[in-house]
């Protein structure tokens, strides 16, 4: 963890120590400096400086003294170039000085996931948690450069409602040289020279953009988001995975199943609007390995690494894999065999693409973009929501009055919602028929967000926030949703616990405590304000037609052999 830290220092001790010794050698010629040409006094070697002037016969020839001002000029600018990258490594972890009254949790932490195999949550629990809930805010160091993490929904909703002072600004803008920032729409040149000379096509995406620009990708993808989705379509998928993991588990007989593979391939089929056929299966290797590359946490922390191109082979390896990704899931819009549907969301990309509406940037930067959001989380969703299931059979939480729900596990009494159901086709039912499996949507959601950190804005002026914080200009913004979504002050001392039950009975209640809890920006797992989630219809109809068929046909327990831990923070992706 402290190499890179201490050979940055060594550097600077070293280099200090070189301009020291040269000081004192033109020190001690000062005096006959009129005399003495200094290049000659360079050239003698270190440690006899009382021979200056040299016989005659040794005296250097001009050639020499050529060569030796280079070796000076270039000595010079060596040193001025370490000095000032050490000024540079330093500044950036000392934390900034405002704003003051919030604390900053330590440079090393960040670098914990360098040195060892650590659990997110440990880190959260032993590093993050305590001053976070104290304070409502911490400064935290993260892609290179110190940010603002809010946890305190009173902060986030001021937040979410002041777009023009707190700016949504993607890693193309933040880390513009990085092999993320190219992934998800960085300028071919810096923004401003693109401007200025119109030249390049400009790229971005509905994620990261503001202002007219996000206007024009959201009114070309909401109608494909927020139309009608063929459940039908969704409720087939997840019999192919059901039956998929039957097939594995037989094969396997009494051990564990990994899942998470199939539950990619089915969200992938989801988004994509067509049948899983297995297909999906090399867009799902080039996205791992797309993840795999990207998300190495040395070049998460420091950036700056990937401005060395060619230099470092896996960032050349990486950019490869981020063009082929790309290639295959342009290839795919154009020629797959999704549903001919006008509102199809690729389709309506491609249709604002061919009609001139987007450039082949614009295009190719929202479906990747699109395409990650749109199955990545849906997967971590369900893996979260089964992961509860099979972990907690036992409903906790029934209030008194209803003992009777205390000898039910989860996954009983969602299977008697299930039955009790007018129909047993999940295409067809209405979900206001199923208040329970809402509850778990709505519980794995709060508990396990499958977007836990996000550091997505940027203040556009000195600002204070909540009357208490002062943030100055520039200053990178994000929250934890993890913590804001357990916060003991508003969801009580249970805030850890997995209890369904919390968000209500009936469906009126229900839907009532989800709209204010998001209102009150105290549940954050889709975002808030204008620029909340527009995917997150979608995501909850798969959610519920998924658990519904999973939990209908499968019973779901942990392996005894896996460790309990959730993601190894070197796996995570934060933005
Ligand atoms: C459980 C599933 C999902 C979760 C938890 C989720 C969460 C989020 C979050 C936290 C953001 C804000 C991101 C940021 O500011 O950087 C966001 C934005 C967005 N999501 Fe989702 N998302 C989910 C599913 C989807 C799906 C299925 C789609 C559809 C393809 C989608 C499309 C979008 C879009 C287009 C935005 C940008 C909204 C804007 O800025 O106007 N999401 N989502």
């Amino acid at each position: 963890m402290d190499s890179p830290g201490v050979s940055g220092i060594c550097c600077q001790k070293g280099m200090l120590g070189c301009a020291r010794v040269r000081s004192t050698y033109y020190c001690l010629v000062g005096p006959m400096r009129s005399s003495v040409n200094p290049a000659s006094i360079l050239w003698h070697p270190r440690g006899h400086k009382r021979s200056v002037f040299f016989p005659k016969s040794e005296q250097p020839t001009s050639r020499k003294m050529v060569m030796h001002g280079l070796c000076i000029i270039i000595g010079k600018a060596l040193a001025v170039g370490i000095l000032f990258l050490s000024i540079c490594i330093f500044s950036r972890i000392v934390p900034p000085r405002f704003p003051r009254n919030i604390p900053a949790v330590p440079f090393w932490v960040t670098l914990l996931s360098l040195v060892r195999d650590i659990d997110q949550e440990d880190i959260y629990r032993r590093h993050i948690q305590k001053p976070l809930q104290t304070h409502g805010a911490i400064k935290i160091f993260f892609a290179g450069q110190w940010n603002l993490l809010i946890q305190r929904s009173s902060y986030l909703n001021e937040i979410f409602r002041n777009e023009d002072v707190y700016q949504k600004s993607g890693n193309q803008k933040k880390i513009p040289h990085s092999v993320l920032a190219e992934f998800l729409g960085r300028f071919p040149v810096s923004p401003s020279v693109a401007l200025l000379l119109t030249l390049g096509p400009k790229g971005d995406n509905v994620i990261s953009s503001r202002g007219t620009t996000w206007r024009l990708y959201r009114d070309i993808i909401t109608p494909g988001l927020q139309g009608h989705f063929d459940a039908g379509l969704i409720a087939a998928n997840a019999e192919e995975l059901c039956s998929s993991l039957l097939a594995f588990q037989n094969t396997v007989g009494n051990c564990g199943v990994p899942v998470q593979n199939l539950l990619q391939q089915f969200t992938i089929a989801n988004v994509s609007q067509k049948p899983t056929k297995g297909d999906e299966s090399s867009l799902h290797q080039l996205q791992l390995a797309v993840k795999r590359e990207i998300f190495k946490p040395i070049f998460m922390n420091f950036p700056v690494l990937d401005r060395l191109g060619k230099l470092i082979p896996c960032r050349v390896r990486a950019r490869n894999v981020v063009e082929q990704f790309s290639a295959a899931l342009q290839y795919g819009v154009r020629h797959g065999q999704g549903t001919p549907n006008a509102s199809n969301l690729g389709a309506r990309l491609m249709a604002a693409r061919d009609g001139g509406v987007l450039t082949g940037k614009q295009f190719r930067d929202n479906l990747n973009v699109l395409f990650v959001a749109g199955q990545e989380n849906p997967q971590l969703l369900l893996i979260s929501m089964l992961y509860l299931l099979a972990k907690h059979p036992v409903s906790v939480s029934c209030p008194l009055k209803s003992m009777e729900l205390m000898s039910q596990d989860v996954q009983s009494r969602l299977r008697r919602e299930i039955d009790a159901c007018s129909t047993l086709d999940p295409s067809n039912v209405a979900f206001s028929e199923l208040p329970y499996l809402t509850c778990v949507i709505y519980e794995s959601l709060r508990l396990l967000p499958p977007i836990s950190q996000l550091i997505n804005r940027r203040t556009s002026q000195d600002v204070i926030l909540g009357n208490q914080i002062y943030i100055p200009k520039g200053t990178y913004v994000g929250y934890n949703c993890y913590s804001t979504n357990r916060d003991p002050a508003v969801w009580g001392p249970t805030a850890d616990e997995f209890r369904p039950e919390r968000w209500g009975q009936s469906n009126t209640e229900i839907s009532q405590c989800y709209r204010q809890r998001r209102a009150r920006a105290e549940f954050v797992s889709f975002h808030g304000g204008s620029r909340a989630c527009l995917g997150e219809k979608f995501a909850l109809l798969e959610a519920r037609v998924a658990l519904f068929v999973l939990v209908s046909r499968l019973s779901w327990s942990l392996d005894p052999e896996w460790p309990d831990r959730k993601t190894p923070v070197s796996r995570v992706c934060n933005s």
